[in-house]
């Protein structure tokens, strides 16, 4: 599956490329982009990073009737500490417009796709986002992926590098990384193992900040994880599957609990 994600953004990479050539890239976003790694900080243990996701490969559509804007007015106003966009086309329903359309509230936007290329990154400072997933598996040349670490701080985007395992883990370090996304799907089955999230944890080192990501469900989840040393959770499908998201959120950020709200 990573081949098949890896081919689905030559197409960008290309255009982008003829931009370059051309002296044509899209300029960098000028205005203020609100901080990722300081508002995942500011609601660490249970910080929730809530994500747009209107589709996905393990699920097909999840929910196309809610606009991007509508969301992250819900999402700011039931305690997300940041938003995560999947702006992935084809198996996705993504768009890097998303990004813009989703600034209002003002969250920091992570944004999610299969970055593998600088060119990539330029194109995701055109936009208001303040973070960018790097996925260890899919920049395994150790130079290439400290390149695109150093290339998101630069243009000031917090670089979140997303790993499986120990040796994924090892190669994140080693390439710079300190914002470190566990993500318990393995992108080439699909299959979620949450035990993955428990046994990587354990490994967490001083001023690291730790992301579980994937398979979240309710309050019991988001309790174990931050009970097993997380600052923070990525929810997707849970949130963007429920009928009421901004309930469904309050509920794993501890705002809400049986039934009730809490202060
Ligand atoms: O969600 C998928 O099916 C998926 C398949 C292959 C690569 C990535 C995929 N998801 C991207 C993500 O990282 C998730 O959207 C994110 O971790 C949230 O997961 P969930 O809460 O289970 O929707």
């Amino acid at each position: 599956m990573l081949e098949k994600f890896r081919q689905a953004k030559l197409d960008e990479i290309e255009r982008l490329r003829r931009h370059e050539q051309a002296g044509t890239l899209p300029r960098p976003f000028k205005g203020k982009r609100p901080s990722f790694s300081e508002a995942v900080r500011a609601k660490a243990p249970r910080a929730v990073i809530a994500e747009y996701k209107r589709a996905s490969p393990s699920r097909g559509e999840i929910n196309l009737r809610m606009s991007p804007e509508e969301v992250a007015l819900l999402y700011a106003s039931n305690g997300a500490a940041a938003i995560s966009c999947l702006t992935e086309k084809s198996f996705f329903k993504g768009s890097l417009d998303f990004i813009a359309l989703m600034a209002g509230p003002g969250l920091p936007i992570l944004r999610k796709d299969f970055l593998f290329d600088p060119l990539q990154l330029l194109a995701t400072a055109a936009t208001p986002a303040s973070a960018a997933l790097l996925i260890a598996r899919m920049i395994p040349n150790i130079n290439d992926l400290s390149a695109m670490i150093v290339k998101a701080r630069d243009l000031g985007l917090d670089p979140v590098v997303e790993i499986f395992d120990e040796r994924d883990l090892s190669h994140a370090r080693d390439a710079g990384a300190w914002i470190i996304q566990v993500n318990t799907r393995d992108l080439d089955t699909l299959e979620v193992d949450a035990q993955n999230a428990f046994r990587l944890i354990k490994d967490k080192r001083p001023g690291e900040l730790w992301i579980a990501a994937s398979g979240i469900k309710d309050e019991g989840d988001a309790a174990a994880l931050e009970s097993a040393g997380y600052d923070a959770l990525l929810v997707g499908t849970a949130l963007m599957e429920h009928k009421d998201p901004g309930r469904k959120l309050a509920e794993l950020t501890g705002r809400v609990r049986d039934g009730g709200l809490t202060l």
